[in-house]
């Protein structure tokens, strides 16, 4: 027997015995959860699946109790107006995990946890499948990403969908502009009411961007937009963050090669499980078709993925159209052949992982160099390394001593 918390509200769980029920069963706070009739194992997974249920519950209690009523109450209006799919609940919500403001960022973490709980009984009730489909979406500047996503996003609001848009902008760090998801780029998605379409905050290191957008995913999903497109501009690191944040990544490339692609690292096409090139009309249909070749060739020397899916190469146009229906094809083939592989859920798992362990270096590492006994003596160490004085190890163990005592 053990006692939890659903929502405020204290219960206390009883397996019932095959011998009858228990006296306790018939108080108004027990929760009896074991139907006569059901078999052990069953009985068994469900106690599985319910103490993994407590941890999360306890840990929302924990951190709950740390709440005014005012806050509460404030999480509880964003959480309620999340599930009811009201847009500037998301929006307020996305702004709180942006904050950078210590108490904000606490109110943001009892969001997350509500969320990630409900997300994640709703992903058990559909047989354990994401109910979500991640997609990431990089290129070139002026590759045709905004055309493409206004055409796209139509296209997929038409059929029912609903859609977000977040954009990861690497230039947003260093330039306090965000180029990506500004509205007027996609001006008829913008005012569909199936899509929503937000930029990335502009200020931050990349890891604090790429940190809000993960957030902002789950809250996206939360209120219930079931395509998550994430751009970014594939010039730089952000395109390697988007792509281990996503179900799926997509490259868009211009009909150009040569210097217009240069920026392009084979990296980032290693992470590509699509590749679609731009713009393959009139005058450019014949470019379009020699780079698709030569990217077909390229990719199959290419390191893979996945085990299950051998990445594609297509050519569209979103000023006629040609190709965005059957490129949506493949990428539900794609996620098709991935869930049934287990990849997909593989993938999921993975990132999590990395994503966390991504934040705790990025953490460790901004406290180590911010820390007061060692702020000073870096640029000394370093000068001291650049002149030869000393080794970068030793200098390492300096700091690091330093740092500990
Ligand atoms: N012919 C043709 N031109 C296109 C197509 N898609 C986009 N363009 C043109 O290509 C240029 C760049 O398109 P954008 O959609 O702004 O490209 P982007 O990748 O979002 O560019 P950034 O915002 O700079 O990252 C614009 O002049 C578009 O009109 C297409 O399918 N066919």
């Amino acid at each position: 027997m053990c006692d939890f918390h659903i929502e405020g509200v204290r219960k206390t769980i009883i397996p019932q015995k095959q011998s009858g029920r228990h006296p306790v069963s018939q108080t108004p706070n027990a929760l009896l959860l074991k139907p006569s009739g059901y078999h052990c194992t069953k009985w068994m997974l469900l106690s599985a699946g319910l103490r993994r249920g407590l941890c999360v519950q306890a840990t929302l209690k924990d951190q709950t109790e740390g709440l005014s009523d005012k806050e509460q109450r404030f999480v509880d209006k964003l959480y309620t107006g999340l599930l009811r799919q009201q847009r500037a609940c998301l929006a307020e919500a996305i702004t709180l995990v942006e904050s950078t403001h210590e108490r904000k960022k606490e109110l943001a973490r009892v969001l997350l946890q509500r969320v990630l709980a409900h997300h994640r009984e709703q992903e058990r009730l559909n047989q354990g499948k994401p109910l979500t489909f991640r997609v990431g979406l990089s290129g070139p500047p002026g590759a045709g990403k905004s055309t493409f996503i206004e055409y796209f996003g139509k296209m997929l609001t038409e059929r029912g969908h609903r859609l977000s848009v977040l954009a990861v902008d690497p230039s947003s760090c260093t330039s306090g502009g965000s180029l990506l998801g500004d509205k007027t780029r996609m001006i008829e998605l913008s005012r569909d009411m199936n899509a929503y379409i937000r930029p990335s905050p502009t200020s931050g290191t990349l890891g604090g961007v790429t940190r809000t957008t993960n957030e902002a995913i789950l809250l996206c999903e939360g209120g219930g937009y079931d395509i998550i497109l994430i751009e970014t501009v594939g010039v730089g690191q952000s395109e390697f963050a988007v792509a281990n944040m996503v179900d799926m990544f997509v490259l868009l490339l211009p009909p150009a090669g040569g210097d217009e692609l240069q920026g392009i690292k084979r990296g980032i096409i290693e992470m590509a499980d699509l590749v679609a090139i731009t713009k393959s009309d009139g005058d450019l249909v014949v470019p379009a078709r020699r780079i698709q070749a030569e990217y077909t060739s390229a990719l199959k020397l290419l390191r893979r993925r996945s085990g299950v899916w051998k990445p594609k190469v297509v050519r569209i146009s979103s000023r006629s159209g040609e190709g965005i229906s059957e490129m949506w094809d493949t990428m539900r083939e794609f996620q098709q052949v991935m869930l049934a592989s287990g990849e997909l859920a593989t993938r999921r798992q993975k990132q999590q992982k990395v994503w966390m362990w991504n934040l705790i270096q990025e953490n460790i590492l901004e406290h180590f160099k911010s820390h007061p006994s060692i702020r000073e003596q870096i640029p000394l160490m370093e000068n001291k390394v650049l002149s030869g004085a000393l080794s970068p190890g030793l200098a390492a163990d300096m700091l690091l001593k330093a740092f500990k005592s």
